[in-house]
């Protein structure tokens, strides 16, 4: 997967290049391009902001600018690409999001800032064929994309194959079977006089499923039953229900 990432902080993608995320794109599994707006800019104070017609607090990004970024950026007809717009105005970002993203060739982010891009660049996009999605990650506002899209990418990059050391932890991923994952434990049995659960120790395995998943369903009553709402009617069982 190449992802291209626009921004006037190009500093603050490094993270990218780290750890694990950062060993995927040494071993090829992953390509990362970032830009720096400015380089875009014409005027010798690298202007990519003004203020928002029709008045109000902020200032806007300018179109012109976005425009020739995303003309070269977008520029590969032979590699069809998303365009990806962090904004607290967005289509929530999910786990079924990364998935989706993660089947895709190549994924472009354009990181506002300010008070957001001008409207004309996204529906210019669109004009010309490309598949724009403005998303959130969260009901809160940030100062600009960049951390968002870091945020996206290490849970697209996660579900690329090769990336995650142990497959079986992306598909036993929290809301793969839409619940939250319930609590884990490891050596030592008593720590601070807190014992592991007896059921852990033992070794009788359909009890220990049994176990964790009553706590998961648990903890997804009490913190969000939005997620069970949102489960069929036929997800819960008999025992599930009794949970
Ligand atoms: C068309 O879209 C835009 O212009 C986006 O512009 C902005 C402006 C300010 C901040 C951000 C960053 O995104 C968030 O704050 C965000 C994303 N998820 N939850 C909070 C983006």
């Amino acid at each position: 997967m190449r992802i291209d990432v626009v921004t006037i902080f190009p500093s603050y993608l490094q993270p990218l290049r780290e750890a694990l995320l950062g060993r995927a794109i040494d071993r090829g599994l992953l390509e990362v391009a970032v830009h720096d707006l400015r380089d875009w800019t014409h005027d010798v104070h690298q202007a990519v902001d003004d203020s928002p017609y029709g008045g109000g607090p902020g200032m806007v990004m300018r179109p012109q600018v976005w425009g020739e970024a995303l003309d070269d950026v977008l520029a590969t007809p032979d590699l069809p690409a998303r365009l990806v717009v962090p904004t607290p105005a967005g289509r929530p970002f999910t786990q079924a999001t990364a998935h989706a993203w993660a089947a895709e060739e190549r994924l472009v982010f354009a990181c506002g800032r300010y008070e957001g891009i001008d409207e004309r660049v996204l529906l210019d996009a669109r004009a010309r064929g490309i598949t724009v999605d403005e998303v959130s990650i969260g009901d809160y506002v940030l100062v600009g994309g960049e951390v968002a899209v870091l945020v996206m990418v290490e849970a697209v990059a996660r579900l690329l194959p090769g990336v995650l050391g142990n497959p079986r932890s992306a598909a036993e991923d929290s809301f793969s079977d839409g619940l939250l994952e319930g609590p884990s434990y490891t050596r030592p049995e008593v720590w601070r006089e807190l014992a592991v659960p007896d059921v852990l120790r033992g070794g009788n395995h359909a009890a220990i499923a049994r176990w964790r998943r009553d706590r998961a369903l648990e903890r997804t009553r009490d913190r969000r039953p939005d997620l069970l709402d949102a489960l069929g009617p036929d997800a819960l069982d008999a025992a599930d229900r009794a949970a």
